[in-house]
């Protein structure tokens, strides 16, 4: 039974569900659609590169694992890379090149037209995923964007966005993990052509 003590959460617990019923009401023919994106990728010998800052940081890095590693069904491994794990790469570049071009680089470098590139923000508008993107663009990659609030810069720049539509940064980085679980569950249930093959 709920008491005075729960008060501290209950605005957050009201936003979660908000937020919750929103992408259940409106993002699930975009999932789809990233669901689409990233198995025809695949499919292409392609790879997903996967990019955020701070708490995206670490969602980027979940969403390869679950990837590279498994998320629930036994298969092979997929080819993810998170680009915020290398500190070499991005000390060198944020220091030489600045911390715009901690991602841009690295998608210059490694990106080919047959990826995937993947970004998470909640506000839509950091600079270092902007430009990466915008590299992307150029090499002729396609997108996804689990992005916030407005979507920001980003909405318009991305092939397909999914626009968490609150706030609240907390909840819209809760809200984009969900995402991520229901992308790896699609995934995992995915026969793939590429598989069938070898
Ligand atoms: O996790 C959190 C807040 O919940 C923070 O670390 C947050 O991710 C950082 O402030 C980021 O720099 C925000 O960037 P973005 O989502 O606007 O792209
Ligand atoms: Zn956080």
């Amino acid at each position: 039974m709920a008491t005075e003590t729960d008060d501290p959460f209950r605005s957050h617990l009201t936003l979660h569900h908000q937020a919750l019923m929103s992408v259940g009401q409106d993002l699930v023919p975009l999932i789809h659609q990233a669901v689409e994106m990233i198995v025809t990728c695949l499919e292409d010998d392609g790879k997903l590169l996967i990019m955020g800052n701070g708490g995206s940081a670490a969602d980027a890095q979940h969403f390869a694992a679950e990837l590279v590693g498994r998320y629930r069904a036994e298969r092979d491994g997929l080819p993810a890379i998170a680009l915020t794990t290398d500190s070499s790469i991005l000390t060198a570049v944020g220091n030489d090149y600045g911390f715009e071009q901690v991602f841009a680089r690295q998608v210059a470098a490694l990106a080919r037209p047959e990826d995937l590139v993947v970004v998470l923000s909640t506000s839509g508008n950091s600079g270092n995923v902007v430009a990466a993107v915008r590299t992307a663009n150029e090499i002729g990659c396609r997108s996804i964007g689990l992005l916030g609030r407005d979507g920001g810069a980003l909405r318009d720049l991305v092939d397909l966005p999914l626009t968490v539509p609150v706030e609240s940064t907390a909840v819209v980085q809760e809200m984009h993990i969900l995402l991520i679980h229901l992308l790896c569950e699609a995934v995992d249930h995915h026969d793939f052509e590429r598989r069938e093959r070898s």
